[in-house]
């Protein structure tokens, strides 16, 4: 962060929007951001792109260039699009890029917010507005995505192949106490520790031990637990009893996805990808990934990335302007300005314009 001619703080900003709807996506939330502080006129933001993608590896071998993560080290934050792409294999594009930004750069904290907007619709028959709202917090550095194993005898019959997961002492009581953190500050001071420590015998019981002795420092904190079978159905029947969850690598990847389709859509979910220590920039973006089924149509849904947008906002120290940024998106919703994946027949332009407009209005007030 820098301070400008003008005496507005300027924030850098690096773009990768990468695969598939991840430009469409990104390039709508920037023209959202850049409206917003023109508006507001009280801070800057300097985008620089990358285009690290499937594209670039396909060309020289390489998500991220030598020294790329240097560069990216110089800015404030990363706004992330998604990467993959169908002519290469999964494990190397996520391995190639995303991964290989969050665990170097340590982003531990996955963060993961959900609730049903106004003017949209949970596909839960009983949901009534304001009984789902939750945030997830994801273990993102290590469990089951810690990339141990490997596969020996390769096409053989008797070919072996492991992903060995791992929980450190360490490692789980960080992400416990950022969750138990969170959860404070959130008004129903309300915390599932989610595990499967029936089955997984030796880390998720390590997670619910570390659990238990952080919770001491939380006395003002209710936590619950649940094993990770069960709290789907609870996050079905009964989304009304929960608040902040707090999950494995794994488990949370797979319960964030069913959060974000409970409120609405997979295309209105953000993601932050913390560094609480603010050693490294951290990285945001839509929960979604590349969606090769729409790509290209201009019917991606950009809400998740606004709100992802609005994530950076508050995480840089502008929570007002974040607050803003969702009311405004909130206020499209509301007008029924909705994509497909929401029921609507708006395409992502269409969104786009109609939250500038709402933005542009902030002017005026
Ligand atoms: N963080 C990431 O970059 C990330 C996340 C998830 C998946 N991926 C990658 O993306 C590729 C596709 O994965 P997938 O199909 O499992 O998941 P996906 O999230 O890309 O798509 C799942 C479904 O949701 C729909 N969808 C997703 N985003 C949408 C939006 N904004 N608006 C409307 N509809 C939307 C898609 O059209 C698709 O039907 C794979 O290569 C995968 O590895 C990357
Ligand atoms: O888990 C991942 O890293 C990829 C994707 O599923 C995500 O949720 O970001
Ligand atoms: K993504
Ligand atoms: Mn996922």
């Amino acid at each position: 962060m820098s301070p400008s001619v003008a005496g507005q703080k300027t924030y850098s900003i690096a773009s990768i929007p990468a695969d598939g709807i991840g430009p469409e996506v990104i390039e709508a939330g920037i023209v959202a951001l850049n409206a917003l502080t023109e508006t507001l006129q009280t801070f800057k933001l300097e985008f620089k792109n990358y285009d690290w993608s499937s594209e670039t590896y396909k060309q020289t071998g390489k998500y991220i260039p030598d020294g790329g993560l240097d560069e990216l080290k110089k800015h404030d934050a990363i706004f992330f699009g998604a990467v993959g792409a169908p002519d290469v294999p999964d494990h190397i594009s996520l391995w190639g890029l995303r991964l290989a930004i969050c665990q170097p750069f340590q982003q531990y904290a996955n963060v993961r917010p959900t609730r049903v907007f106004r003017g949209t619709e949970s596909p839960l028959r009983n949901c009534s507005n304001g009984e789902l709202d939750w945030v997830i917090v994801r273990e993102n550095s290590e469990g089951e995505y810690a990339g141990q194993g490997g596969r020996s005898h390769v096409g053989k019959p008797w070919e072996v192949a492991t992903d060995v997961s791992i929980f450190s002492r360490h490692g789980v009581e960080r992400i416990m106490r950022f969750a138990f953190e969170l959860a404070q500050k959130r008004p129903r001071k309300l915390l599932t520790v989610v595990t499967k420590s029936n089955a997984q015998r030796n880390g998720m019981v390590l997670w619910d031990e570390v659990a238990k002795a952080v919770a001491v420092d939380f006395p003002d904190v209710t936590v619950d637990k649940m094993l990770v079978d069960a709290m789907t159905t609870r996050m079905v029947l009964k989304p009304e009893s929960i608040d902040t969850i707090v999950a494995s690598n794994l488990h949370a990847d797979i319960l964030s996805d069913l959060a974000a389709a409970l409120a609405g859509s997979i295309g209105i979910a953000p993601t932050s990808n913390l560094d609480p220590t603010r050693e490294h920039p951290s990285m945001f973006e839509p929960i979604h990934g590349s969606a090769f089924d729409i790509t290209g149509k201009g019917v991606a849904n950009p809400v998740a990335t606004f709100w992802t947008a609005a994530e950076m906002l508050a995480w840089l120290g502008e929570e007002e302007a974040a607050k803003k940024l969702l009311d405004c998106v909130e206020n499209v919703c509301e007008q029924g300005v909705l994509t497909a994946d929401l029921g609507g027949q708006a395409t992502t332009k269409q969104v786009t314009d109609a939250v500038v407009a709402e933005i542009k209005k902030l002017g005026s007030k």
